[in-house]
């Protein structure tokens, strides 16, 4: 034991000595120079490079430290052992950082690299405008020198842009409205927004699944097409024309679309928009990855301000606008260009004009009852790229109410259950509205939910059917009236197809008696 003292007592005496000599050959102010010195040898002969990424760089907040962060708290939690976690303001999530000098490896495209998260204390501050931190936080990243150019070039755009995407996930998404009419709030702003909590989803949305795998495919395209849009020459925006019978899901939809892409929505009410120009100031104000609404586009605004219409358009089918418009609801429009009104030309500028460039990777969705009342113009592809047909429920979209509400799936419904539903469901013209309020209604008896909603489907189907056949009567009835009428007049109805064929007749018949 003596002897393991004794040895123990030399070595810190060499020890001391080494230190004492050290400090002559290397005095005070050498000693950084040469520590930098040697580094420089060690890097020379080193296969790996090193880059630090600061949390303040100078006085600013380094935007990298943050995308970095957020980058590897993705990977970080499923490999860490030793975790940080946060919830920022405004986020939904939780997110895994790095443990104060811990590492963690990642690859990309196949090339191995090391992340150092170093924290250490700040020394004492010097004069700055702006109290910073305690403690000086960066990362440090490690690859190997043969790698360098790959992993500047594309790994930290990769990671940008992926922290990008966690942070839209993670943060609490906005419903933006322009109820305010033109005024502005404190900070200049014309939007008014509220967290976004729409639950519906591709999931929950009762639509036919081949329908449904084609929009989700054309939304993921649009948002990963940033490259195609740009080789291209296209703004990155893209147009959909959700159009169909209330009650069908155009709104679900949309809020479906939000959820999908993690993207806000502004939801733009025409009719407080007073003209073009606050229209074109709204659509400055709105921000990139977002969802531009205008519900009921056929009430919102008078469209015959482009082209004159003779006002005789085919007539709905599903209900009567008038009552759902009113008579005043629609923006007024003040000639072509009006000053004080908004017109259709400053809505298809809005849409497609160089202003709806001022952003990017926005989607424009416009919603109608009646899609046959809209001007052509707002209708030509570029502008409405995708028109989607919300049709009453069809037979795989009952599946997915049933799913939804009942958690039935096909195969816990008996066969002839199935073909009755099959045969009556697109006699019915019943909306998934009207199906889910039944099956709401009776939810806790699920038997019990099956059979009313069999029940409801066949009375409306059979009325249908009557009403179908009665107005066939009423129309033959009518035509047979007119038949009589004209035979008792002895002239042709005025204006129809069967007109001149018949003045013809009439008079060869002349000619014959003649
Ligand atoms: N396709 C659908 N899938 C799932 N639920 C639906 C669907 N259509 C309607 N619903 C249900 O009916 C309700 C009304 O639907 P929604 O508001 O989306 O219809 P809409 O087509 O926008 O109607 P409107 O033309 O009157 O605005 C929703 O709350 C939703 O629960
Ligand atoms: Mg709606």
């Amino acid at each position: 034991m003596r002897e393991y003292w004794s040895s123990l007592a030399s070595l810190l005496g060499v020890l001391a000595f080494c230190q004492s000599l050290l400090q002559v050959i290397f005095p005070p102010e050498l000693r950084f120079a040469s520590l930098k010195f040697f580094n420089r040898i060690f890097n020379v002969f080193s296969s790996y490079c090193y880059f630090d990424i600061t949390e303040i760089d100078g006085v600013n907040t380094n935007e990298l430290y943050n995308a970095v962060q957020l980058y590897l708290s993705s990977s970080v939690s499923i490999s860490g052992s030793r975790l940080s976690l946060t919830r920022a303001l405004n986020s939904s999530a939780i997110t895994f950082g790095l443990s104060n000098n811990d590492c963690i490896y990642d690859s990309f495209n196949g090339v191995a690299v090391l992340w150092e998260h170093v924290v250490s204390p700040r020394q004492t501050q010097t004069f700055s405008w702006r109290p910073l931190p305690e403690e000086k936080r960066g990362f440090t990243l490690r690859i190997k020198k043969k790698d360098k150019s790959l992993i500047l070039d594309s790994y930290l755009g990769f990671i940008m842009e992926k922290a990008n995407d966690i942070r839209r996930k993670n943060q609490e998404r906005l419903l933006y409205t322009n109820s305010r009419g033109g005024s502005l709030d404190s900070r200049g702003h014309p939007w008014e927004s509220v967290p976004f909590k729409h639950p519906s989803t591709f999931d929950t949305l009762a639509i036919d699944p081949e329908k449904k795998k084609e929009i989700m495919e054309d939304l993921k395209d649009f948002a990963n097409g940033q490259s195609f849009y740009q080789k291209t020459g296209r703004a990155w925006k893209r147009g959909y024309l959700l159009y169909g019978p209330p009650g069908t899901g155009k709104s679900s939809m949309i809020a479906a679309m939000a959820n999908y892409l993690g993207y806000d929505i502004y939801d733009l009410e025409l009719t407080e928009v007073h003209n073009n120009s606050e229209l074109r100031k709204l659509l400055m104000k709105t921000s990139s990855k977002s969802i531009i609404v205008i519900e009921d586009i056929d009430c919102s605004i008078n469209l015959t301000n482009r082209k004159k219409r003779n006002g005789s358009g085919p007539r709905n089918n599903y209900y009567d606008p008038e009552m759902r418009c009113g008579s005043g609801s629609a923006a007024s429009v003040g000639g072509e260009d009006g000053n004080n009104s908004i017109t259709l030309s400053g809505l298809l500028n809005f849409t497609d004009g160089l202003w709806s460039c001022c952003g990017s990777e926005r989607i424009f969705v416009f919603t109608t009852n009646h899609i046959e009342k809209l001007d052509p113009a707002l209708l030509r592809s570029g502008r409405m790229d995708m028109h989607i047909y919300m049709s009453y429920c069809s037979f795989p979209a009952l599946l997915i109410l049933l799913k939804n509400y009942l958690e039935y799936e096909e195969a816990d419904l008996e066969d002839e259950i199935l073909k009755e539903f099959k045969e009556v469901i697109d006699k019915s013209e019943m909306t998934p509205a009207d199906i889910s309020e039944v099956l709401i209604k009776n939810k806790r008896d699920k038997d019990k939910a099956v059979r009313e909603l069999l029940g409801t489907l066949k009375l409306k189907a059979e009325r249908k059917l009557k009403n179908g056949g009665l107005m066939r009567e009423k129309n033959s009835d009518d035509m047979e009236e007119e038949e009589q009428e004209k035979r008792a007049l002895g002239s042709p109805k005025e204006g129809s197809d069967i007109e001149d064929s018949n003045c013809k007749e009439g008079e060869d018949d002349e000619e014959k008696i003649k």
